[in-house]
């Protein structure tokens, strides 16, 4: 995971400096910790003055063994509701840095979230600067980005094809450091994608419901029971609840993502109402909402994305280099970011 500037020994809140340590193994074991520590004070209000963690970014600076909101970092402006949380931008009372925050209540945490984002180091992922347990809260720090491709598509009704194409090759590139890594996200949407300042690079957020897989490429997590991730993403084998569960998955929700910045709207949600996991599971895929006006390279890239059986859908490898292709065939990113709103896709 790289230096982290300060471990926290134990969850008694007792801090010692370290100058280096490999935080992995620790973070591992700190989560379960505190996910140990949740199980044991079920039902009990957990002491307010807990506050035990692991910083890894050495502008963001603990004060007397704590690192307490308020008293050691200031909110600055809610930003959005990630999953399961409250986020913030917010900054370190003595450095001034600037980072973003996500409040998580302690029984809403999922040590995964951190496990998997610490594992990870690409430029395609939004970097992870450490976790804070404040009484009842895991508080997670990120950097902070200039909004999410969500907020981008609200502003511009949709996207134009090149830049819904750039996005998603960047997604694409994100998951294929995923895989390496073996990590499933498991909620692939815009609004966890977050983008640079220019509005030209794409950092993948938000690991509340990710998992681990084996080698082979399938969840190492027993939970099949509870659905995650947002419906209208959801791959077939998802809501179907199938055991075997992996990469595929991540795969299918970006072309979902892709119909999303093309159209305006999410997929099936036109066409059905809610619940739609009957739908997903039953229907054909939502090709009929590929826009007319598109490039059928853009048409390839949804219709092998949206394969309903993982085995014959494009892994993200192959998926991206398709995805290149048509944004080559529609002349490259050529259109301005914060360009000019296009009614989102009405239904013919
Ligand atoms: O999982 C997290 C852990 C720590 C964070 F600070 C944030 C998140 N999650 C998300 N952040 C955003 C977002 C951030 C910044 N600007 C626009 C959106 C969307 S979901």
């Amino acid at each position: 995971v790289g230096n982290c500037s300060l471990a926290l020994a134990g969850l008694r809140g007792s801090v010692s400096q370290e100058d280096r340590c490999y935080a992995g193994p620790f973070c591992k074991d700190f989560c379960k910790d505190v996910e140990r520590d949740v199980r044991e004070k079920e039902g009990e209000v957990s002491e307010t003055d807990t506050n035990e963690g692991l910083i890894f970014n050495v502008n963001i600076q603990p004060v007397n063994h704590e690192y307490k909101e308020g008293k050691d970092y200031s909110l600055c402006k809610s930003i959005n509701t990630g999953s399961y949380g409250e986020v913030h931008s917010v900054q370190d009372n003595r450095t001034h840095f600037k980072f973003g925050a996500k409040k998580i209540l302690l029984k809403s945490f999922s040590s995964e979230e951190v496990g998997t984002w610490s594992a990870l180091k690409s430029p395609r992922v939004v970097e992870l600067f450490g976790v804070i347990r404040e009484g009842p809260y895991v508080v997670l720090f990120m950097d902070l980005k200039a909004g999410s491709v969500g907020q981008l598509i609200k502003e511009r009704g949709r996207l134009p094809e090149d830049l819904a194409l750039h996005y998603h090759c960047q997604v694409l590139e994100a998951l294929e450091h995923l895989l390496k890594r073996r990590v499933l996200h498991l909620d692939i949407k815009a609004d966890n994608v977050l983008l640079s300042e220019d509005g030209r690079d794409t950092f993948l957020c938000d690991f509340g419901h990710s998992e681990r897989m084996d080698i082979g490429g399938q969840s190492l997590s027993a939970s099949q029971g509870d659905l995650k991730g947002t419906e209208t993403h959801m791959a077939p084998e998802i809501v179907k609840g199938e055991t075997r569960r992996g990469a595929k998955a991540d795969v299918w929700s970006s072309c979902c993502m892709l119909l999303h910045m093309l159209n305006g709207c999410q997929p099936w949600t036109r066409y059905y109402s809610r619940p739609l996991y009957f739908k997903i599971a039953n229907e054909p895929p939502p090709l009929r909402e590929i826009p007319p006006d598109c490039s059928p390279f853009t048409a390839d890239v949804i219709k092998v994305g949206l394969q309903k059986e993982p085995t014959k859908r494009a892994s993200a490898s192959e998926l991206k280099g398709r995805a290149a292709r048509a944004l080559r065939e529609v002349g490259g990113l050529s259109s301005p970011i914060r360009g000019s709103y296009k009614e989102p896709l009405q239904i013919d």
